[in-house]
């Protein structure tokens, strides 16, 4: 591949210091700028070869659009639904992400939720700190011999079932991509939505944030779950209907939901915050010292090598040359 030629990058927000030092030690001159507004963005992007980002930035088509200078998107972590991909690729700019940085860390938050959610740890530890000492109203259930049903098994979704394995559970799933010989071998038995959603206790998604994955859980596939069943999504909001799932949660077809992401972040509605079956976590997945300091190390490596020529096929997506990657 041709060297690239980038002066100049601009890290948009907390990204691990590695990422500013691997770039600078590289001859590279860094900006770090966060918080800044859609305005402010727009009017800075122009001076700068490179932007590095995470989920908050949110990369629309008019800030590509002022970006006259602009040659590479690097997000990182997974999503790159914060960027709009096809506008970059229009204009040339590669949009390359870290997605194994943090698979990780999502699993393990990812199981965290469902071992709140079957103890009603958060909401035992806050009746506490509130002075009470109530052993009947936190009564919960084992996880040991319930399913969990994993829509999407790709990497998070493949740490997910190994690691409630371990706990006891049958562990189900679908995915439209990742062949059923395959997962079974990691012991993820596949079927279609329709066999998946009345058997499990638990459902947990793990797909990119697509046209297909907006709603995949609505009305009408918690109508089909077993009654009171518990949901999990620490992938990206939408996924699971927010409204759909108020509406189970307040008829009690759902259980409880731990929930990491959402529509609207910080979300505006709290509706679905403050109910009390629901534990959240304000997008923590990959809120961990070893998913940043990888990630932040990755896309700094490979920005590098974008600047020295090299071929980057197998080693990260580059979105920008594979328009046709989820
Ligand atoms: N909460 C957080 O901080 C984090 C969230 N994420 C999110 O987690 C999600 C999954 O990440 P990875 O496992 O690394 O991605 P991945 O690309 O390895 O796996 C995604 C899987 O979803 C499958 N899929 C696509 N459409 C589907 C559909 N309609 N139904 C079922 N499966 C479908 C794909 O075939 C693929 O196997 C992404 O949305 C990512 O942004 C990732 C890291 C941290
Ligand atoms: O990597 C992902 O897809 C994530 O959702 C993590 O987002 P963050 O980098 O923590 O803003």
């Amino acid at each position: 591949m041709a060297p690239i030629s980038i002066k100049t990058v601009l890290i948009s927000e907390s990204v691990d210091p590695r990422c500013k030092a691997i770039l600078e030690e590289n001859g590279i001159r860094v900006t770090e700028k966060q918080n800044m507004t859609k305005d402010e963005l727009i009017a800075k992007i122009k001076d700068y070869d490179g932007l590095v980002v995470r989920s908050a930035t949110k990369v629309t088509a008019d800030v590509i659009s002022a970006a006259n200078n602009l040659k590479i998107i690097g997000r990182a972590g997974t999503g790159v639904d914060n960027v709009d991909v096809p506008a970059a690729t229009k204009k040339g700019i590669i949009v390359m992400n870290t997605p194994s940085g943090n698979t990780i860390s999502a699993a393990e938050l990812t199981c965290a939720l469902l071992m709140s959610l079957s103890r009603n740890v958060p909401q035992a530890a806050m009746s506490m700190k509130q002075g009470k000492w109530d052993r009947k109203k936190f009564m919960g259930a084992e996880l040991y011999g319930k399913v969990l049903g994993i829509v999407g098994l790709g990497r998070i979704g493949k740490e997910v079932a190994s690691r409630m394995q371990s706990f006891g559970m049958k562990t189900i799933g679908y995915d439209p991509i990742t062949p059923p010989e395959v997962s079974a071998t990691w012991g993820v038995e596949q079927m279609s939505l329709e066999q998946l959603w009345p058997q499990c206790d638990y459902i947990t998604v793990h797909t990119p944030l697509l046209p297909s994955t907006v709603g995949l859980l609505n009305d009408e596939s918690f109508a089909k779950c077993k009654k009171g069943v518990k949901v999990v999504n620490c992938a990206r909001g939408g996924i699971i209907d927010e409204e759909a799932l108020l509406r189970a949660l307040e008829s009690g077809q759902c259980g409880g939901a731990g929930l990491d992401v959402f529509v609207e972040e910080p979300p505006k509605n709290h509706s679905l915050v403050e109910h009390p079956n629901v534990i959240s976590c304000p997008h923590l997945g990959a809120s961990t010292k070893e998913a940043q300091a990888r990630c932040g190390e990755d896309i700094a490596l490979q920005i590098v090598d974008m600047v020295k020529g090299k071929n980057l096929v197998g080693a990260a997506f580059c979105f920008g040359f594979c328009p046709h990657l989820p």
